[in-house]
């Protein structure tokens, strides 16, 4: 979210308070009113200020509940701009309903409430201009404009001193803003190297691919799913053929870079949804949600290919890597991961002994009516 985006967020959150105060205190000034005006015309201005109110808290509703992009902050600010400057208007509208030339509480009671409004939004307005001007407009032109209606020392003094209070309240306004928007840069740069320490703790380092925790994890999310919906799940083992040779034969670096080529090799064959980790060393799990037997074995023969038309080059030498496959598929009993990463081993192991670069299929998942996992009753 940008800084603008998240200051007008900000703005918003702070006046959605006004539905608890804009009401009453609209109904306490309409009494107020009341000593200087008709009691119609007081019940009239209220009846108007709470349609307007009711309108701003719907429009910041509208936006708290959409998801606004920072290109949209703009139209937003002007919609949010005019949604409050309408209420400003109307308090200051009071100017015309209660001054009495000759009462000086009215001038006071007038003077108090647009102080109040100069105060409370130059503060919160200053980051959108838009937002500033109209919210202070109506009122510094109260505040102002007001005594000078009555051309006096006096009313000059006063309102020389409107003038001053507003300059004073935009400069406490502009050091709340730059505070304010410093928090919201260090909150944002804080969610961002969070997101990285996150991406960061999830990944194995040499491969890009998630490491063996969060596989773990994901996994068993996923197989809890797929046995609460009926869903087949597939899992599969995956480990690199005569990996030490390469090790002994180029040095760790240079088996790393045959590592990081089968498994970029492999990672164009996945669906997205899919989850490939690395397990530990030479070992790689993946684990395919709503795969059957022979989506799964497909996809595995697809990797077994893509592996063995690799043609790397290291330091000079060709190497021709290949990798063997064990299969399984979650069955009724498998209540837990180890069961299937067990099958799954075993399968692995299987195409080990029976001379390596194939796929073995584990037994139980070959077996009629064993496919998939029967839904679990939900008690
Ligand atoms: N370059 C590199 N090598 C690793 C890494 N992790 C484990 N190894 C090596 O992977 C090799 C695994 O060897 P083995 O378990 O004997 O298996 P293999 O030689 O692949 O033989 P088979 O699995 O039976 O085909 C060992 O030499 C480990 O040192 C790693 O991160 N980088």
């Amino acid at each position: 979210m940008g800084i603008r985006l998240a200051q007008l967020h900000l703005y918003v959150d702070i006046h959605l308070h006004d539905r608890y105060l804009a009401p009453p205190l609209t109904l306490v000034v309409a009494a107020l009113l009341t000593n200087w005006v008709p009691v119609l015309h007081a019940v009239v201005w209220a009846g108007l200020e709470l349609l307007i109110i009711a309108n701003y808290i719907r429009v910041y509703r509208v936006f708290k509940r959409s998801d606004v992009q920072p290109r949209d902050e703009p139209q937003w600010a002007n919609r949010i701009a005019l949604a409050h400057g309408a209420h400003m208007l109307a308090w200051s509208s009071l100017v015309f309903w209660a001054w009495q030339p000759e009462s000086f509480p009215s001038l006071i009671f007038i003077m108090l409430v647009h102080i109040g409004l100069i105060a409370l939004t130059a503060s919160m307005s200053n980051a959108h201009l838009r937002l500033l001007t109209l919210d202070m407009i109506f009122p510094v032109l109260a505040l102002i404009g007001l005594p000078l209606l009555e051309l006096n020392w006096f009313n000059l003094g006063l309102s020389l001193l409107g003038g001053g209070f507003t300059a004073l309240m935009i400069q406490v306004g502009r050091q709340i803003n730059a505070y304010s928007t410093e928090a919201l840069q260090l909150r944002q740069r804080n969610e961002i190297l969070i997101q990285e320490l996150e991406s960061q703790a999830s990944r194995d380092s040499l491969t890009g691919i998630v490491n063996r925790r969060y596989f773990l994890a994901a996994a068993d999310k996923h197989l809890q799913a797929a046995r609460e919906h009926g869903n087949p799940l597939a899992l599969m083992i995956i480990d690199l053929d005569h990996f030490k040779q390469v090790n002994d034969q180029y040095g760790h670096l240079g088996g790393d870079e045959v590592l990081v080529a089968v498994v970029d090799a492999c990672v164009q064959h996945l669906r997205t949804g899919d989850c490939f980790g690395r397990l530990g060393g030479e070992e790689f799990a993946l684990l395919l949600p709503d795969s059957s037997l022979p989506e799964a074995l497909e996809t595995a023969e697809r990797l077994r290919q893509a592996t063995e038309a690799l043609v790397l080059t290291v330091q000079g030498n060709i190497v021709r890597p290949t990798i063997s496959i064990g299969v399984t598929l979650l069955q009724a009993g498998d209540s837990s991961l180890s069961s299937l990463m067990h099958r799954a081993d075993l399968a692995m192991y299987a195409a080990k002994t029976q001379g390596r670069n194939r796929v073995v299929c584990d037994e139980q998942a070959r077996a009629p009516n064993q496919g998939a996992a029967e839904p679990v009753l939900q008690t």
